[in-house]
């Protein structure tokens, strides 16, 4: 409502609706019309039925061939099945309903599975993985090799091109690049979300791709744009996956997250109801949430996207000083656009149009004064 009055659009709006009003009302009255022709050609089997039946009775007693107490004996039983017969019409209309509602659903049902591919057999032939490798290997760095991606549709072109990046065990690995250029998309790639269309993503020695999901996600946390706060309490919407959530994680990833304050000032604390049916929250409690699930899950591996830019100043500085002692030992790959937040990495990245056009440390990209000096150059002259 707000962004309609804004924009000063509300009578596009309200003929766009009552395009679809419109729109909605024939397919009322389609739905009407297929219901009288239903419900009339039960009833002219029914009536056909009935007719035909009195007339070769009455035929019948004009022949001699039974009495006429018998003819009134069966339009009796006629009379009798009438309901039943009209019944079974209406279960035979139901059935179709329910036919066509179970089609749709089936739609959604019929999806494949989440499964990973074939793995090569040893004769040639593939051997089928049905759960995926259930362990992880040794060596618990992510290598992208000349990986690219598309997103699916026709005409869309490659997102990422021709990656090639080592990201890794315990360390944190920065993507910075303007807005578009494929940091989202590469985090969603490491978190199984998509596949690469050309090159891999492998963990060790095994490729990403024949990891088993629940295994790859259970070791995976995650602060997106569109990370998603459930219509439930504060308790449950950190501890997402535990039905009783452990008071002393839930406390400790609070005070992380810096929200433990807020969450003690409200009269029923953790157990106060967020989301769409729950007390409103700013985009700051809300960023702040997030990163508190992200820190009670205690994941191996983290992926941040610009999960700190709703945050004022002196929250970012709090939150990022008690990320650092949980991010020891933890392989955290972030995107960012804030320097406070990817100057201290091991290796930054910088992406631009799909492409990796420079790598190194904030110290050697900014003496190299290319594209990456260019982009946090504003917040280095401020002194971030
Ligand atoms: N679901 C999608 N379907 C098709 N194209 C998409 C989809 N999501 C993103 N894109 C396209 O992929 C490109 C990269 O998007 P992405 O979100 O990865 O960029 P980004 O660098 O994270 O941007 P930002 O800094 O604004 O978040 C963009 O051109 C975008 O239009």
């Amino acid at each position: 409502m707000q962004e309609i009055k804004m924009n000063n659009c509300e009578i596009s709006k309200r003929w766009e609706w009552e395009r679809i009003q419109a729109r909605l009302f024939k397919v009322s009255v389609k739905q009407l019309a297929l219901t009288q022709y239903q419900q009339g050609g039960g009833f002219f089997i029914n009536q056909a039925k009935n007719i035909s039946i009195t007339f070769l009775s009455a035929m019948a007693v004009v022949h001699g061939q039974i009495t006429i107490g018998a003819m009134l004996a069966i339009q009796y039983i006629i009379g009798q099945l009438n309901a039943p017969i009209e019944q079974f019409i209406q279960f035979i209309q139901s059935t179709q309903d329910a036919l066509i509602s179970l089609e749709r659903l089936n739609e959604i049902h019929g999806m494949k599975d989440e499964a990973p591919p074939l793995l090569p057999g040893e004769n040639g032939n593939g051997r089928e993985l049905t759960a995926g490798i259930s362990y992880l290997p040794e060596d618990h760095g992510i290598a992208l090799t000349n990986m690219s991606f598309k997103y699916p549709g026709a005409g869309n072109e490659p997102v990422l091109k021709d990656i090639d990046l080592h990201i890794p065990e315990g360390k944190m690995t920065a993507i910075v690049g303007i807005s578009g250029s494929g940091k989202t998309t590469l985090l969603k790639m490491l978190m199984k979300f998509y596949t690469p269309i050309r090159g891999e993503i492998r963990v060790g020695e095994h490729r990403l791709d024949y990891i088993n999901n629940k295994l790859w996600r259970s070791k995976c946390g995650s602060v997106m744009q569109d990370s998603y706060i459930f219509s439930d309490s504060i308790a449950h919407n950190i501890a997402v996956s535990d039905e009783v959530p452990d008071m002393k994680t839930l406390i400790r990833a609070a005070k992380v997250a810096n929200i433990l304050e807020f969450i003690e000032s409200l009269p029923l604390g953790f157990n106060t109801k967020i989301g769409a049916e729950g007390t409103g929250i700013s985009q700051g409690q809300r960023q702040r949430i997030i990163i508190a699930r992200a820190v009670y899950k205690n994941p191996e591996y983290i992926f941040f996207d610009e999960a700190t830019n709703a945050l004022d100043a002196k929250n970012e500085t709090i939150i990022m000083e008690n990320l650092e002692s949980f991010f020891k030992n933890k392989t955290v790959v972030v995107a960012a656009h804030r320097l406070s937040t990817v100057k201290n990495a091991d290796q930054i990245i910088v992406l631009d149009k799909g492409r990796i056009i420079e790598r190194g440390t904030h110290q050697e990209l900014t003496k190299l004064k290319g594209e990456y000096f260019e982009l946090v150059r504003d917040q280095l002259e401020l002194g971030s």
